[in-house]
């Protein structure tokens, strides 16, 4: 029996028992054709075939800022909130705007999160922050973890350890340096006002701590390491000489990948390790790359790597990750509730579901999707199938698992057995992250070559697509002065843009 709320009359148009498929296509955004537009300077017959030959059914929609519930215009998109949009078919007001609202009103200061980590460091204990270090608001802000040391402070805390995870994803790479001095001048600051704050460890967000879907462990493992044990190959006695003495190192050094490290004394004892009666805030709102090392805090049961040991603290994250895991229990700000998902509806009346990506974006269709959902909505009505990314670079080989997430989809499409096909192919936002303008060119022809598969195998069994995107990326490869030019360097080389853009889709 289905829900009434959920109930669907036959659609006027739409004939039933035909397939229907939905491809995203992550950071494919809709941008100006130059030099620097990688699906411009691919060869894409296809999608170009789509958007010249029936123009009036291609339209670009908004895919940033307060169109998908950020906080400003100059917000660029994230498949997080895009997926979410999508999934649910409305504008959700985003973790990243709640935290701003609730640091506005004071909420943050009087909840029951702030109140629970407050004991903590009331009974002596040290807080500690890890997350993301940048203002590039896809996971977290800058501005935000320096209101909550700065709140700590004011209610009372005497000591704050910060684990830094450096960026240069969503944000240019290089600008770590200036991201890690402006948090050693507010820990100098708050010093000066009687709280000792440092920085106590840090790493690369894509080789520490960072990862998501499951994808490689030895990340989670390596952060672990340094902000809980304080043991890493490489200790310094200020996170500043970490970044510049481990770039000297390796000039080629992306933000992305730097190292784990761990800050000492000058005796080599490590400033702040995690230990028990302590308090750890993770100052991300977006769940995807903070689920797995909230595990390892939270759960006693935990056998993804050896912890050596698991300090009894109280963990809390800036927003609960997932609402069907609880996963923290404790958390600053209530998550964006998502009712009435496009998922709940087609299961409510029956539609048979299959959801497809690569490990790197296989949570985007399912999870986010679903409105920050873990499993399934419906077990008997969808099949939601991963395909194991490769741990690799992903410019290293471009082409990714787009050709096994198009074979994979099209044999759900002829079988027969699905009403409902859904893919996100990764290549456009994985390998535009890396800055790679070549790699990323040949990223958007193996999207391409997806698609035609694809839209051959719906129209072999008559049914109807809807080709989108979550938000832009390999539509601009290039970081560009106030004139929109390209930035060069010295030696008149361009700097790549590895991040999101404000394109539409
Ligand atoms: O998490 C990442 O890889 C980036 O910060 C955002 O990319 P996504 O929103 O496309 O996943
Ligand atoms: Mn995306
Ligand atoms: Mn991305």
């Amino acid at each position: 029996m289905v829900a009434s709320e959920y109930q669907l009359e036959a659609h006027p148009v739409i004939p039933k028992g035909k397939p229907f498929l939905l491809v995203v296509l992550d950071g494919w955004g809709e941008n100006k054709e130059d030099e620097f537009n990688a699906i411009y300077k691919a060869e894409c017959p296809t999608i170009k075939s789509l958007k010249e030959g029936a123009p009036r059914r291609w339209r670009t929609i908004k895919a940033h800022g307060t169109a998908v519930g950020l906080p400003s215009d100059a917000d660029m998109g994230n498949s997080e909130v895009g997926h979410n949009a999508m999934g649910a078919g409305k504008i959700i007001q985003q973790g990243a705007s709640l935290v701003d609202n609730a640091l506005e009103d004071g909420s943050m200061f009087t909840g029951a999160g702030w109140n629970f980590a407050k004991e903590s460091w009331a009974n002596g204990g040290t807080l500690h922050f890890i997350g993301l270090l940048s203002d590039g608001g896809v996971h977290s802000r800058t501005d935000q973890l320096f209101a909550l040391m700065y709140g700590a402070s004011d209610h009372g805390c005497k000591r704050i350890r910060v684990h830094v995870l450096t960026d240069g994803r969503d944000v240019p790479d290089g600008s770590s340096i200036k991201y890690v001095g402006q948090l050693e001048k507010e820990c100098e600051n708050l010093r000066s006002h009687g709280c000792d704050a440092k920085i106590a460890s840090g790493g690369g967000r894509m080789y520490v701590t960072m990862d998501r879907y499951e994808a490689d462990w030895n990340i989670v493992e390596r952060g672990w390491r340094a902000h809980v044990l304080g043991d890493a190959p490489n200790k310094f006695e200020s996170a500043l000489d970490a970044l510049t003495k481990l770039k000297e190192e390796n000039p080629k050094l992306n933000d992305q990948f730097y190292p784990p490290f761990v800050v000492v004394e000058k005796d080599g004892s490590p400033v702040g390790t995690i230990e028990d009666g302590d308090v750890v805030v993770n100052i991300n709102f977006r769940a995807d790359r903070v689920i797995q090392i909230s595990k390892a805090f939270e759960y006693e049961n935990f056998d993804a790597f050896d912890r050596v040991r698991w300090p009894k603290v109280k963990y809390l994250g800036m927003m609960q990750y997932d609402g069907d895991l609880k996963l923290p229990s404790n958390y600053l700000i209530a998550p964006p509730l998502i009712e009435g998902t496009s998922g709940q509806y087609l299961c409510a009346n029956g539609v048979r579901t299959f959801a497809c990506s690569e490990t790197q974006k296989f949570g985007h269709v399912t999870f986010f999707w679903n409105g920050n959902r873990s499993g399934k909505i419906s077990d008997e009505l969808e099949v939601y199938h991963e395909i194991p990314s490769d741990n690799i670079q992903f410019n290293e080989a471009p082409h990714m698992k787009a050709a096994e997430i198009a074979k994979a989809a099209r044999e759900a499409l002829l079988s027969g057995k699905f009403d409902y096909v859904r893919v996100n192919f990764a290549n456009g936002d994985m390998v535009g992250h890396t800055g790679d303008l070549e790699a990323t060119k040949r990223a958007c022809e193996a999207v391409d070559q997806g698609v035609k598969v694809l839209i051959d195998a719906v129209e072999q069994m008559g049914g109807i697509y809807l080709i989108t995107a979550d938000h832009g990326n390999c539509d601009d490869m290039a970081q560009r002065k106030k004139t929109g030019e390209p930035l060069r360097d010295e030696t008149g080389k361009v700097a790549p843009l590895t991040s999101h853009t404000l394109a539409p889709v």
